[in-house]
């Protein structure tokens, strides 16, 4: 997308961080786990209280309590950055969290269910309905791709072919990019949900111990909206990428083994690179920032310390077992509240809208020289009658008709490209200002409350200054002694919160070696394997040629083999698909294989019996 210099504003701004608590599982009920979370909603404060001592609260810019609903999320997260991707900026949405812990619900919900609708489907009302509200000079162009990121492997979720496996580009003009990705054009929240649900479908779930639909990568729902206004002439394009993160989760608590072990292992690396990454814009000082680590920074590069307007939603769970996790969760988002982002509105020098707008031009061009065709007909029919030639009647009826054909053909694209551009005050989303009045409804019973907020706050703090005043009187009776005492008391109180910091610190760089030892020792069976099998089958002479051939490619972060097509499994590939053409040579490799020389033969028998002989006798 090109940027002209000229005309960009750049908005600077911290990413906003929320939380969201789930309410306890029946499942957790029943097994009498408590709930341990403090929540201050005034305060936006939260905290966890394990061993009933005074915890340290967390500030975020938001905290959710279990009873939130949908709508008052979107409100407050989605809204104010649907609008500025209205306006040309970049916005991200991304809920992070253990698994289990409510990303999928949060980020997609139940559609079925107006006011369980998550926050994707809730945009696609909100877009609408601000289309629809739009002045007729604004035309505007919908298009919507969704991937997902499995075991390190981007796939296409809208393509025929969802497992096959994308390639990650970069341009200086483009920016980051998912070779091959699928963009559809939509015109109404009935297409564009069509497109969330046939994704999801193809998306990969699991029932695993800890959820009994989890999601097992990380998916990215992007929309773009391109506008342009006719009057100044401008466009601008915004892309709001929603993310559904996969959850991350303890080998140990999921007791994962082999695919769902591999799995769990790529999460958890890509959710730590993800944390390097966020580690690395925090404390300024690296100039090195690990993006190209994982694919899924690779993708978010511009939501994180970039071009773009970025919230976070860390999803907790309120029950003391998930004690750990949530604490992790907690610092991981109060780390996100320190990045800085530079958002500008994206100007468009050739969009789409105007690409169409050409390709309307020319059709038109067609029909109206066909239509010049036709007039001049009449001209010829009557020569031809007069003839009185039957045959050329009928030629020239027949050209008629394929004349009218061809511009009725071409009428047909025009209309399919007229729906795709979307022009401003057209009132065709009745059902999206439905779901816009029930959005703003709950933002005029949000308001309501921050109203009896504000009093209750005034309440307070009146309160509160008698309070001090009483305060202060009773402890200017005070003797010094106990005056001192009080110091003590806080001096300890304060080592006591550093320390309980530090063991949470320890704790939490102990779990995260861990995940790293798990994934460590994954890839080292897999690197035995690979080994054992190169040892085995492949001659040395070969192995030393295969080496001699290989390229590490850091674009694409694998190697490339010279000639990759005469590779054993490829020329059989090829050999199978010919199969018809040519008939199979048979090779007898029982002689080779199972034809021991005798000498041999009697060596190892009398080395098993050796072998058997030197083991003691049982009693
Ligand atoms: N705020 C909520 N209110 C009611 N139910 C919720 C809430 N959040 C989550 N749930 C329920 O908890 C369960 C797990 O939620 P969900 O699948 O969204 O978790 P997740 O974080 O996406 O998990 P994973 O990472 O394993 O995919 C679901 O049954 C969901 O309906």
């Amino acid at each position: 997308m090109a940027n002209s210099k000229t005309d960009v504003q750049t908005e600077v701004e911290n990413v906003r961080v929320f939380v969201r608590v789930r309410p306890l599982t029946k499942k957790e009920e029943a097994e009498g786990h408590l709930n341990v979370l403090l929540i201050d909603p005034k305060e936006n404060l939260i905290a966890l209280n394990k061993d009933g001592a005074n915890p340290k609260p967390f500030k975020f810019d938001q905290v959710f309590g279990e009873d939130s609903t949908q709508l008052s999320l979107y409100r407050v997260i989605a809204v104010p950055i649907v609008e500025k991707a209205l306006q040309g900026y970049n916005g991200t949405i991304f809920a992070y969290g253990q698994t289990g812990t409510g990303k999928t619900y949060t980020m997609s919900g139940n559609y079925a269910k107006p006011e369980l609708k998550g926050i994707i489907p809730n945009t696609f009302s909100h877009i609408f309905s601000q289309i629809s509200r739009a002045s007729g000079e604004t035309s505007f162009v919908v298009t919507v791709t969704y991937l997902e990121i499995y075991n390190e492997e981007v796939r296409d979720l809208l393509s025929t072919d969802p497992n096959k496996k994308l390639a990650i580009r970069e341009r200086p003009d483009v920016g980051v990019y998912v070779k091959d990705l699928m963009g559809f054009t939509v015109d109404s929240i009935e297409s564009i949900t069509e497109l969330l649900n046939r994704g999801n479908k193809n998306r990969v779930t699991r029932s695993t111990l800890m959820n009994d639909v989890s999601s097992r990568s990380h998916a990215i729902f992007t929309i773009t909206i391109e506008s342009k206004n006719r009057s100044s002439n401008k466009t601008t394009v915004g892309k709001l990428n929603l993310v559904d993160l996969a959850g991350s989760e303890r080998a140990s608590r999921t007791q994962a083994t082999g695919e769902r072990l591999r799995e769990a292992s790529n999460i958890n690396l890509s959710l730590s690179v993800l944390g390097n990454v966020i580690s690395a814009l925090v404390d300024g000082k690296s100039s090195h920032i690990p993006y190209r680590n994982s694919k899924l920074t690779r993708l978010l590069q511009d939501s994180l310390g970039g071009n773009s307007k970025t919230a976070m939603i860390a999803m907790v769970s309120p029950a003391d077992i998930d004690y750990e996790e949530s604490i992790c969760t907690l610092r991981y988002a109060a780390r996100v509240k320190h990045i800085q982002n530079h958002a500008r509105i994206n100007v468009e020098q050739r969009g789409l809208i105007e690409g169409f707008e050409h390709e309307i031009a020319e059709l038109q061009e067609k029909i109206h020289l066909l239509s010049l065709q036709e007039q001049k007909q009449p001209k010829k029919k009557k020569e031809r009658a007069s003839a009185h030639k039957v045959e050329e009647l009928k030629k020239w009826e027949e050209e008629l008709q394929k004349t009218e054909k061809e511009k009725s053909d071409l009428m047909q694209k025009i209309s399919l490209i007229q729906k795709r551009i979307l022009v401003g005050g057209e009132n065709l989303f009745e059902k999206a200002q439905h779901q816009a009045f029930l959005i703003e409804s709950t933002g005029a019973e949000i308001e309501n409350l921050d109203k009896n907020h504000q009093q209750l706050e005034e309440t307070l703090s009146k309160k509160g200054q008698e309070r001090i005043d009483v305060e202060e009187k009773y402890s200017s009776l005070q003797e010094e002694d106990a005056g001192t005492g009080k110091k003590i008391k806080k001096v300890q109180a304060y080592l006591n919160e550093v320390k309980e910091e530090y063991a949470d610190k320890e704790h939490e760089y102990q779990r995260e070696m861990e995940a790293l030892l798990d994934n460590n020792r994954l890839l080292v069976r897999e690197t035995q394997l690979a080994c054992l099998m190169i040892d085995s089958y492949i001659p040395k002479e070969y192995l030393k040629k295969i080496e001699a051939n290989l390229i590490w490619n850091s674009e694409t972060q694998e190697y490339q083999m010279r000639g990759v097509a005469y590779t054993g499994n490829n020329m059989r590939k090829r050999q199978s698909a010919h199969s018809e053409c040519f008939t199979p040579v048979k090779f007898e490799m029982k002689p080779v294989y199972h034809k021991y020389p005798e000498k041999k033969r009697e060596r190892k028998m009398v080395y098993e019996k050796r072998s058997f002989s030197a083991v003691p006798k049982a009693r």
